[in-house]
């Protein structure tokens, strides 16, 4: 393959980018930044930009990974859409650049980056923290995160049940017919949390839906959603009572609504534990609350582009 710029869109992006791989490379890299070496890694907590008018914001995520020869930016934005819009919520380009020249050597769709990204940290957070013998999903919204989150749990794992909520049940029951496996649609989000173990959190919502008296003891909370500092997924008791695990603690304390409105505690970011700085308290009920990451978008840019040169 020659030098020239390399354009991919989502279709080639989401071909390329496989669980098994991109997994163990987000792992890495959440241990190494948190381990806070700026010669190794720089990320600055992502800039954004509200676009007031339409409910949305524009945010963008530099990383400088030395050690691994990446340079890298996403662009995202993501507005709260009404219900069966046909736009996405969440849509991203991914730029690499020449760390060394400082042109840019790739161009990628960063809609599948993100998808599958986020849902590779949640599988760690949930590898991490989840209860040993975990064997009931819930999985709370029916977009496009969800479905990136049902695909790496039940491939990842082995669940007994899987139940889905969505605000429209008939999103819900959309969702269902368009997978190969069991999954049942609850009517509300205490019937599809009650007595489950892992609980993925993946709405537009900006106020707490998952109140903490209707989560089973010791369960482990995926929470992807309400990345505004005014936004809510969880509430006050669930975020006070459970021990909090953040992807940085930088953009947990200036992003996420869950954890500045309720004053919740974070006990440490998952890098901490994956470097062994920090316990997983899988005994407890635990709250994994994700962000996203310049660094997570950078790995998942670098591993696309290394299989397409491989297949070259
Ligand atoms: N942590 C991270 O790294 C990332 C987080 N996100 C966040 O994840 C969430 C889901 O994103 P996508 O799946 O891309 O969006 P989507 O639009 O595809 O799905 C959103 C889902 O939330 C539901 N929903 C919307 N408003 C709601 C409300 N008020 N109450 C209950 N449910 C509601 C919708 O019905 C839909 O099922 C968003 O909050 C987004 O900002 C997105 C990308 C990365
Ligand atoms: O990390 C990301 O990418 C995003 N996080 C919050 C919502 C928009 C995309």
């Amino acid at each position: 393959m020659s030098d020239s710029l390399v354009l991919l869109n989502k279709c080639e992006v989401e071909r390329l980018l496989s669980y098994d791989e991109l997994i163990p490379r987000l792992e890495s890299a959440m241990g190494k930044f948190s381990k806070r070496d700026s010669s190794e890694i720089i990320q600055p907590v992502r800039s954004v930009v509200p676009i007031q008018p339409y409910n949305g914001f524009l945010g963008v995520m530099p990383s400088y990974m030395a050690a691994d020869g990446i340079l890298c930016t996403k662009m995202v934005t993501f507005y709260q859409r009404a219900e069966g819009s046909s736009l996405p919520s969440t849509q991203a380009t991914v730029l690499l650049f020449h760390p060394e020249r400082g042109h840019i050597t790739a161009i990628m769709d960063g809609e599948a980056i993100t998808a599958k990204r986020t849902a590779a940290v949640s599988a760690i957070s949930a590898k991490l923290l989840m209860p040993a013998l975990s064997e009931v999903l819930c999985i709370l919204g029916s977009g496009q995160q969800a479905k990136s989150h049902y695909d790496v749990f039940t491939n990842v794992f082995k669940f007994k049940e899987v139940r889905i909520w969505s605000r429209r049940r008939e999103m819900a029951q959309q969702f269902v017919n368009d997978l190969q496996g069991p999954v049942r649609v609850c009517s509300s989000v205490k019937e599809a949390v009650m007595g489950a173990d892992l609980i993925v959190t993946a709405t537009g919502a900006s106020q707490p839906i998952l109140f903490g008296e209707w989560v089973k003891p010791g369960a482990h909370i995926a929470a992807v959603g309400a990345c505004r500092p005014d936004w809510r997924e969880l509430d006050d008791v669930l975020m006070r009572e459970a021990v909090v695990y953040v992807d940085s603690r930088e953009g947990a304390t200036a992003e996420s609504g869950d954890i500045i409105l309720s004053g919740a505690h974070i006990f440490a970011e998952l890098g901490e534990v994956i470097n062994g700085s920090f316990p997983a308290q899988r005994e407890k009920t635990t709250v994994f609350k994700s962000l996203g990451m310049g660094i997570q978008d950078a790995v998942s840019a670098k591993l696309v582009l290394e299989k397409l040169k491989s297949e070259h």
